[in-house]
């Protein structure tokens, strides 16, 4: 896995709505992000979609820095150069019902601008990545709800980008499909920053090798999922500066989904007690957390 950072973000604010309806959706976000498949975690109104979208180039930031590639977002005559390395997955998309699921998938090689000469066998591999080959000559609207995210995910994945956006991509796939999805993440992940909202532990457990807390619009954590999972097992302890380190010596044979579902919950926890002003808890590594001692919290 490559160590350069694909996804750099400073500062992030975006603001939504209209007079009393105005919200922060994102509010002083900082992060950078490499290969990998990362976690976009936090409850609901946290400011993933939001923060999802903006990095699909699709929603306008209010303020701060985002690059993509190396690319400033706001650099209108590179925009059409790095919306052909970007895969998105919105949490609904829309399609021509009568379009079959290669006319949808062939559509958007188009829109990505992949050559001619390579769209055939891009529209025929992404549908074999998300097991759709055999549905290829079906229109859209006779999918079920299962497969017309998978053809979403085809769409997604057609241009081979190297920052993929994934919103709740796994909503409505049934337990085998997760398991064949989660492989696949890891396997495109290996030179891209692949992103994942989602609100199923099973999703971090087993396809993300990194995860990013949210909580009002900001990052209050990053780490690893084992990481996660070590703060469920030990619990955390914080300061009044949100400063965290684990205690307790925990149990082992808790399992990982559980044990990430209580790190969840107490990282969060952390962060309401810490505040807005409160930097972003690094998740102390397993290994490394043997001590007990108190990991300073720095940025993403
Ligand atoms: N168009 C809008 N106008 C005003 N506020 C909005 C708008 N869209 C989203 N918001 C607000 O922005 C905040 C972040 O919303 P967002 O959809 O990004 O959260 P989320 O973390 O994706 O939530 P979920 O887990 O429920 O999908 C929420 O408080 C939401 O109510």
């Amino acid at each position: 896995m490559s160590e350069q950072v694909l996804v750099e973000v400073s500062d992030l604010a975006v603001v939504l709505g209209r007079g009393k309806k105005q919200r922060r959706a994102v509010d002083g976000l900082d992060l950078r992000l490499g290969a990998g498949v990362h976690g976009l975690l936090g409850p609901n109104g946290a400011g993933k979609t939001t923060l999802v979208r903006v990095l699909a180039t699709v929603l306008p930031p209010s303020s701060g820095d985002i690059s993509l590639l190396g690319v400033d977002v706001r650099d209108v005559r590179r925009r059409r150069e790095l919306r052909r390395q970007i895969g998105y997955l919105p949490q609904a998309f829309g399609y021509y019902p009568r379009f079959t699921v290669r006319e949808f998938v062939e559509y958007f090689a188009w829109l990505k601008e992949v050559p001619a000469a390579r769209a055939g066998v891009a529209v025929d591999t992404a549908l074999e990545r998300v097991g759709l080959a055999d549905r290829a000559g079906d229109r859209m609207k006779s999918l079920s709800g299962g497969m017309l995210r998978r053809a979403g995910v085809a769409q997604a994945l057609v241009n081979d980008p190297r920052v993929l956006l994934l919103d709740e991509p796994t909503a409505g796939l049934d337990p085998e499909q997760r398991v064949a999805f989660r492989s696949l993440l890891r396997e495109l992940a290996l030179d891209a920053a692949v992103v994942v909202s989602t609100h199923l532990v099973e999703d971090v457990a087993g396809a993300c090798t990194h995860v990013v807390l949210m909580e009002a619009g900001r990052v209050v954590a990053t780490g690893t999922p084992a990481g996660l999972a070590e703060a469920g097992r030990r619990g955390l302890v914080h300061d009044g500066d949100g400063v965290c380190g684990l205690v307790g010596s925990g149990s082992a044979d808790d399992g990982l989904a559980s044990a990430i579902e209580r790190g969840y919950t107490g990282v969060l926890r952390a962060a309401r007690v810490s505040g807005p002003g409160a930097a972003p808890v690094v998740l102390p590594e397993p290994a490394a957390s043997t001590s007990g001692a108190p990991t300073s919290a720095a940025g993403a």
